[in-house]
């Protein structure tokens, strides 16, 4: 790896790393600067650009009345090439003067703010029950439950078997076990556990163990008391399960969990208490645990990266959600369900989608699942011209899914894509058995997501609508790199 020159270099680096579009204009309203995600949105070349007034490189903008007015401007809509997205225009004052602006596109973020918002709703949620103690239980009834058991999308054979078992679990204080691929509704899951629980006045701590850098793992989980360390907080803090008291623990990816930390997490589970970092003072904490993971605990067992110990005391109830390949009558419900939220957020609520296209998607293999889905209805909805979203709306790595299926199956009419599975079954050799196909697929899409993100593998993970660790994992099981 070349050593980054200076802080120049790592400015360019920074600015051209990110997938927002970030423009930067000098008082006069002339483009200085333009990273490469605006560049490729407006399909132009830097030269073509600098020195350029604004107003003559991108359409609609009013960067130039914040240079005047020196008035941030966040989060506006501005439309851009037929497609409304969210900016944000800062001006940059020095000495009193505005010197120039920055404008920063976020075309790609529904997803992001979505989830914000979703969290956003789940502390106020949080909030309100903790001061439910306090007022009349009416007020309590009328409270706006973030995600019940029955909230959630699903009404195949399978789905409803993990929602009565769901159901029971939320009437015990045990432990349970959540498994299934990454966006398959694991985290919903706990979530309408928590709600439907004896936990439900409680707060719902989410932790995401592969997230936290091995070091920290351990004060973000236990907390940590004054001088505990360099830096450490005056008075300390509290770790995540600690918050957790008297209400849900959610250990995400346990998997990704160190064995260090499954000891004292072990331990923790056993005593049903805390020592902070640099703490002497035990603390007993009382918060139902549900873990969640992609990976294949068992074989991890087996492989000695995770405990045996451990492992039973998490896996008292076990609740495994599918991938949404295999439970495609809910494609439709939940393409609904999206359709309608996102187009309420975008406003635009005529778009509905061609009867063709649900029956398409409900053909495409999903290895993002729920997420990916909801990823993909963003992006058709957000980038609609007309009112009905249509198969030639369609991302590309979707097409090419079409277009590589088309290929494989025969007969094909016309227009290319008019698949129904009682006449177009996949011609698959009797040597390829559905797994390979599926994992041949799967690397087309892995790979072209790679090269469609200049091997920016976060990126890569974001546009295929999967988890980081995810990625990582497929690219290791594909020898890919
Ligand atoms: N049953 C469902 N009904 C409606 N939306 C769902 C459902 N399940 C999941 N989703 C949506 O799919 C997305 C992914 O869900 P979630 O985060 O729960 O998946 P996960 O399995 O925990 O993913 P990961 O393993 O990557 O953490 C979220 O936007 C969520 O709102």
């Amino acid at each position: 790896m070349h050593a980054i020159q200076d802080s120049a270099d790592v400015l360019q680096l920074i600015l051209d790393t990110m997938y927002e579009g970030i423009v930067l204009v000098d008082q006069y309203g002339r483009v200085r600067e333009m990273n490469q995600a605006y560049l490729k949105l407006l399909n132009l070349e830097k030269e073509a650009v600098l020195g350029k007034h604004v107003t003559d490189v991108i359409e609609n903008t009013r960067i130039h009345h914040v240079l005047e007015t020196g008035i941030p401007e966040r989060g506006h809509l501005q439309r851009i090439q037929g497609h409304d997205m969210v900016v944000h225009r800062i001006p940059i004052w020095q000495d009193g003067k505005v010197i120039g602006a920055v404008g920063v596109l976020i075309f790609e973020s529904m997803s992001d703010l979505y989830r914000i918002i979703e969290r956003t709703q789940v502390m106020l949620h949080n909030e309100s029950q903790k001061h439910s103690a306090s007022v009349p239980t009416e007020h309590v009834a009328l409270q706006k439950r973030v995600y019940t058991i029955d909230e959630t999308i699903g009404q195949t054979h399978a789905i409803k078997v993990i929602k009565q078992m769901a159901k029971k679990a939320a009437k015990t204080p045990v432990t349970v076990l959540v498994t299934g691929e990454s966006g398959t509704g694991k985290e919903v899951l706990a979530q309408g556990i928590h709600y439907e629980s004896a936990f439900a006045n409680g707060p719902f701590v989410s932790v995401n163990c592969a997230a936290i850098p091995e070091p920290l793992l351990e004060a973000e989980l236990f907390g940590y008391d004054d001088g505990a360390f360099t830096g450490a907080r005056k008075g300390g803090k509290p770790g995540q399960i600690e918050l957790a008291h008297m209400g849900t623990l959610f250990l995400d990816e346990i998997g990704d969990m160190p064995l260090n930390m499954q000891a004292k997490l072990l331990r923790f589970l056993e005593d049903k208490e805390i020592q902070r970092v640099g703490g002497v003072t035990k603390r007993r904490v009382h918060t139902r645990i549900i873990a969640a993971t992609n990976r294949d605990l068992e074989a991890m067992v087996r492989g000695g990266q995770f405990r045996e110990d451990l492992y039973y005391r998490l896996n008292i109830i076990r609740l495994h959600l599918p991938p949404l390949r295999s439970r495609r009558e809910d494609i439709p419900l939940l393409l609904e369900f999206y359709l309608e939220q996102v187009s309420k957020h975008l406003n635009k609520p005529d778009v509905c989608f061609d009867s063709n296209v649900v029956q398409l998607l409900m053909q495409y293999d999903w290895p993002g699942n729920i997420r990916e889905l909801v990823h993909t209805v963003e992006v058709l909805v957000s980038l609609a011209d007309t009112p009905r979203i249509t198969k030639h709306d369609f991302p590309p790595h979707l097409t090419k899914f079409f277009e590589m299926q088309n290929h494989e199956t025969s007969p094909v009419t016309s227009s290319g894509v008019e698949l129904t599975p009682s006449t177009n079954e996949p011609t698959v050799s009797p040597a390829q058995n559905v797994r390979e196909v599926m994992a041949n697929h799967e690397m087309t899409v892995i790979r072209q997501a790679l090269l469609d993100a200049h091997g920016n593998k976060s990126l890569a993970a974001k546009k295929l609508g999967i988890h980081r660790s995810t990625l990582y994992e497929k690219l290791k099981r594909y020898g890919l790199r």
